[in-house]
């Protein structure tokens, strides 16, 4: 049967899903029904990881279980850690993520993905060990050893301790936490669309996230957290800020951080980590890239009157990563450690009713073209 071709599938429905909603006209989305804004304010990355998973917030002793399992799970085999220290030292962190998840697999080998209990341990397993392996090869890369995680301290606190060898002040934890809520899902975005189409396979639940890795680090998904700062530095001041955007967009240059395929106004959670931004300044002093994001954000606005382009979720998320002193080339790694736990909650939602992901094409090429031997060409 015939049907219209829509260039990257735009307005195609996929799947059928009740885990996410964006409403892009009024810029609301919804976890479960639940605004992000409201959980930013009130829940946990992952207690948030629970919600998106499982449909509903965690009952007291739910939580205590799934926090607990999260947390015993986050150590990683020395045998991946030494995956980690073959990689070329300069190479991209979302490649050794992308590696690393891709081996776990082979550790834990359950081919049987209609075996509930192997899957609720995978998502454990994916959820509590992929910041271990992010802060792993951020230390394995300049040559110091990793820190393995401690039991007592939460998920986002554990986190910048492998990273640092030192706790954070709570705010900071706090603040990443919501970071980390505000990157958990987003519907049918390219990266969990990827992860479908693996999962309608019946593929096991690591080849899903590798493969959603791979989709995430492109600078038009995910990867655009990373190119957001590297253009806020190149920026460098406010004041030339409003000069580059007229340059950029009068050389057809986009806005890294800035339009969305669904938002046709500001992206919600680009308010909500803005209000996280002043927060950290106002406790440990201002960003100049931030008045660099300002100012942009500003001219943009002149300059692209009349056009619905408008930051989103990847503009000002680098701007709190760079004053916690992550790396730049870490950001998207950032992003894959909260996203990994929508992708299993789409992963297990595709598994409840499967079918494999097979589209049609529409053939553009010739037909019955004599072969030429090669001596003739
Ligand atoms: C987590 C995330 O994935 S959020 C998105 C992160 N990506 C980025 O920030 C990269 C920059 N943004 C973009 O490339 C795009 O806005 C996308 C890929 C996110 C979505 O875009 P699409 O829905 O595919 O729209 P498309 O790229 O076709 O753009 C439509 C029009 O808006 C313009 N436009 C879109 N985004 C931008 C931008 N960031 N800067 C300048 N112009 C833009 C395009 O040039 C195009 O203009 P035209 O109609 O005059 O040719
Ligand atoms: O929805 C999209 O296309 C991209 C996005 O914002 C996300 O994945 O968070």
């Amino acid at each position: 049967m015939p049907h219209d071709f829509m260039p990257g599938l735009a307005g195609v429905p996929a799947a059928t899903s009740s885990i996410s909603d964006v409403d892009g006209q009024h810029g609301v989305l919804e976890y479960r029904g639940i605004r992000v804004e409201d959980l930013c304010a009130q829940s946990s990355y992952l207690e948030t990881a629970y919600l998106l998973l499982f449909g509903r917030l965690p009952s007291r002793s739910e939580f205590v279980r799934w926090t607990d399992d999260v947390t015993h799970h986050r150590r990683i085999k020395f045998r991946i850690i030494d995956l980690l220290k073959c990689l070329p030292e300069q190479g991209h962190p979302m490649d050794a993520l992308q590696a690393a998840v891709a081996a776990l697999g082979m550790f834990y080998p359950g081919r049987n993905v209609k075996d509930i209990d192997n899957n609720y341990w995978s998502a454990v397993r994916l959820v509590a060990k992929l910041p271990t392996i992010v802060a792993a090869w951020a230390r394995l890369r300049h040559g110091d050893d990793p820190i393995p995680p401690r039991d007592e301290l939460g998920f986002s606190e554990n986190f910048f301790y492998m990273l640092t060898e030192s706790a954070p002040l709570p705010l900071w934890a706090e603040i990443f936490d919501d970071c980390l809520i505000l990157h958990a899902e987003h519907t049918m975005n390219a990266s969990t669309f990827t992860g479908l189409v693996t999962a309608s396979t019946l593929a096991d639940p690591y080849t899903v996230v590798a493969s959603s890795i791979g989709a995430l680090k492109g600078p038009l998904h995910g990867g655009a957290n990373e190119e957001v700062v590297v253009m806020l530095k190149e920026i460098g001041t406010a004041d030339k800020a409003r000069g580059y955007v007229e340059q950029a967009l009068g050389s057809k240059r986009k806005l890294m951080g800035f339009g969305h395929r669904v938002y046709k106004v500001k992206d919600p959670r680009a308010t909500v980590l803005q209000g996280l931004c002043q927060r950290l300044f106002k406790e440990c002093g201002s960003s100049p890239l931030y008045d660099v994001a300002l100012e942009v954000e500003r001219a943009a606005a002149d300059l692209l009157k009349g056009k619905p382009i408008y930051p989103n979720v990847d503009f000002y998320s680098g701007i709190i990563y760079d004053k916690m002193g992550i790396s730049t080339d870490l950001f998207t790694p950032l992003f894959a450690m909260a996203r990994v736990s929508g992708w299993l909650a789409h992963w297990l939602e595709q598994l409840r009713e499967n079918k494999l992901f097979r589209p049609d094409q529409i053939y553009a090429g010739e037909h019955n073209r004599p072969y030429v031997p090669l001596s003739e060409r």
